[in-house]
């Protein structure tokens, strides 16, 4: 076991509010001023797929706060319809917030476009995607399969429309906003399970709360959004990587400074004390709309196994059930997931990446269509394993956490793949090692 301990003042930016605050920009009035944007790779896309349609981008590295470095990115733009046709398909690599958030956008602009992507986001689910768009008005033709590439015929001409989403996704919710912006009318959103509500919070929308829990989102079409400068917290999610880093670990203390604890985000922290984790929350304020705050979190011993099921908990760490589970297995041997089929529609089928390595590392565990269940474990391998990262930098850095916090040789097929969302991950751990 490794001690681990510190202050962790450069987590990355948050990537769905960078990769938001990028997109607003590009359709608002005026030069949009974003502090602290992602490194990310993902949120770079964001950036490259607006400049090959026609915005006009510009980043640099300035002096942040605590001594660190940080980039400002400026974005100019006319409003709306600011777009050109671009050149080339859109390459989103491997960025699947950038191709869905993007092609809302694309639906209104009177020209044909493209969207493709790496190996792994040329396999995800776009039919969430083309659904809405077509009944809004525009072309939209996927694969057989109904994956990218995203071929858009786009009009100036959407119809407005009430939407009931599907699937409780936030990438889905936030370009139905953003194709409805341009919409002659006023377009509703009707989700049944929250998701991330960042694209709400930023454009100021009116959200209703119904008696049964449903909320609705209301979006005003056609209405100039004036350009406004964004300020983008620390990443809750990266967070959680070394929230289970100091827990695992032996004897450690981490704090991790001006995270965003939007509470659509930091559903994994109720989950985790729940179970016994000793973390709590320090300084928290609200900036640009959005809560901020520290995360201290100490070793914990005896972990209760987490057992999530309830659709509400599973959206609300989605993105956190890599490392949940594997945190769970190493800390307590076992742990339970349901209702969480959405988990094999991410950078990998992310319910049988976490099984196939979690079987490698001697675990029990027992794969259905909505979940895994990690019954115990049966042995530890005597030398070391290397994981399958499958191009998921989520799979990568869940078991890259517990390899070092408990010191067992785990090696990972690619590291590389750590820089779509957390570039600077291994140079962290490794300035917090006692
Ligand atoms: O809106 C966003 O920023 C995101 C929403 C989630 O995806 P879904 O919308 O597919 O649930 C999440 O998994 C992804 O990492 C980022
Ligand atoms: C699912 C994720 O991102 P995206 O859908 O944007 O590729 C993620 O970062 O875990």
């Amino acid at each position: 076991m490794a001690v681990f301990k510190g202050e962790v003042t450069a987590l990355p930016p948050d990537k769905s509010i960078s990769h938001r605050a990028a997109l607003i920009g590009s359709l608002s009035e005026g030069v949009t001023e974003i502090t602290n944007f992602s490194a990310g790779f993902d949120n770079q896309s964001t950036l490259g797929v607006l400049q090959d349609a026609g915005i006009e981008v510009s980043q640099q590295e300035v002096d942040g706060a605590y001594g660190c470095r940080i980039r400002k990115v400026i974005i100019s733009s006319r409003g709306l319809w600011s777009f050109t046709a671009p050149e080339k398909p859109l390459m989103c690599n491997n960025s699947g917030s950038t191709m869905r958030m993007f092609a809302g956008i694309l639906a209104a602009q009177p020209f044909e476009s493209e969207l493709v992507g790496d190996s792994s986001l040329m396999k995800r689910p776009m039919k969430r995607v083309a659904d809405p768009l077509r009944l809004m008005g525009a072309g939209i033709d996927l694969s057989p399969a109904g994956t990218a590439p995203v071929r858009i015929r786009g009009t100036r001409d959407l119809t407005p429309l009430e939407y009931r989403l599907p699937v409780p996704s936030a990438q889905v919710k936030s370009l139905v906003t953003f194709a409805a912006l341009h919409a002659d009318g006023e377009t509703r959103i009707v989700e049944s399970i929250r998701s991330r509500d960042h694209t709400e919070l930023m454009l100021g929308l009116e959200t209703l709360d119904q008696p049964d829990g449903e909320r609705v989102i209301v979006i005003p079409g056609r209405k100039t959004i004036p350009a406004r400068s964004f300020y983008i917290p620390a990443d809750p999610s990266a967070a959680c990587f070394l929230v289970a880093l100091g827990l695992l670990g032996s004897n450690s203390e981490i704090i991790i400074r001006d995270v965003c604890l939007n509470p659509t985000r930091i559903e994994y922290i109720p989950l985790l004390t729940a179970a016994g984790a000793d973390i709590s929350i320090e300084n928290s304020r609200i900036i640009g709309g959005e809560a901020i705050g520290d995360i201290l979190v100490r070793t914990t011993r005896a972990l209760k196994p987490l057992v999530i099921s309830n659709p509400t908990v599973v959206a609300g760490v989605i993105d956190e059930l890599p490392m949940l589970s594997v945190l769970s297995a190493f800390a307590s041997g076992e742990f339970e997931l349901y209702n969480a089929e959405e988990l094999r529609t991410k950078e990998s089928d992310r319910i049988n990446a976490i099984v196939v390595n979690l079987e490698r590392l001697g675990f029990d565990c027992e794969q259905y269509p909505d979940g895994f269940r990690v019954i115990g474990r049966r042995s530890r391998p005597a030398g070391q394993v290397t994981v399958e990262c499958f191009d998921d930098h989520r799979i990568a850095m869940s078991f890259a956490v517990a390899g070092r916090a408990t010191g067992e040789g785990i090696a990972l097929s690619d590291g590389d793949v750590v820089g779509v969302s957390f570039p600077n991950f291994f140079e962290i751990i490794e300035n917090l090692k006692a």
